[in-house]
């Protein structure tokens, strides 16, 4: 399976390398095509060249929107951008953003970076090769970098 993985530059952990080690652990036969970009704006048009001309049939687009309200405005935008992306191309993109002020701490943000580069990319395993597990977690609270919410 060709599975792409596209980053940015601005992102301050290199979570497109956490990514494709957890896919790599967790699956074999995979092809990763890997496009790094400067910002999270340009992540939908480098996610729908990996699916258009790439050929591939997922993508993880990874990215840190920065804790001024310009970045969150551009956080909005790539993220209208990237559901856009998905529905020109009728193909998944996992969008994969850590809010730099989601955690104080840089210790703890990278830790949470981390985390949730590879949890989103154990999902994507999931929806690709093993659906029925993703559906058996349906409802479950499922948190990707931090503790899971559990169910009510
Ligand atoms: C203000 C701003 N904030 C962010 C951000 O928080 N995170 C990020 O990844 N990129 C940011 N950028 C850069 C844009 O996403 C984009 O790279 C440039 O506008 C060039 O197209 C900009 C311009």
């Amino acid at each position: 399976m060709r599975i792409g993985i596209a980053d940015t530059t601005f992102a301050r952990f290199d979570m497109g390398a956490a990514a494709i080690d957890e896919l790599k652990n967790n699956a074999s036969d995979l092809k990763i095509i890997r496009t790094t970009v400067p910002g999270v704006k340009d992540l939908p048009v480098a996610s729908k060249k990996l699916i258009e001309e790439e050929d591939c049939e997922i993508v993880m687009a990874l990215g840190m929107p920065g804790p001024m309200e310009k970045d969150k405005m551009c956080a909005h935008e790539a993220s209208t951008g990237l559901i856009r992306a998905q529905l020109m191309t009728n193909t998944h993109i996992l969008e994969v953003f850590v809010h730099e002020d989601e955690e104080e701490d840089p210790k703890e943000l990278k830790k949470l970076a981390e985390n949730r580069a590879r949890e989103h990319a154990r999902n994507l395993i999931k929806m690709m090769f093993h659906p029925k597990l993703m559906r058996k977690e349906a409802g479950k609270g499922m948190r990707e970098g931090k503790e899971d919410a559990g169910p009510l």
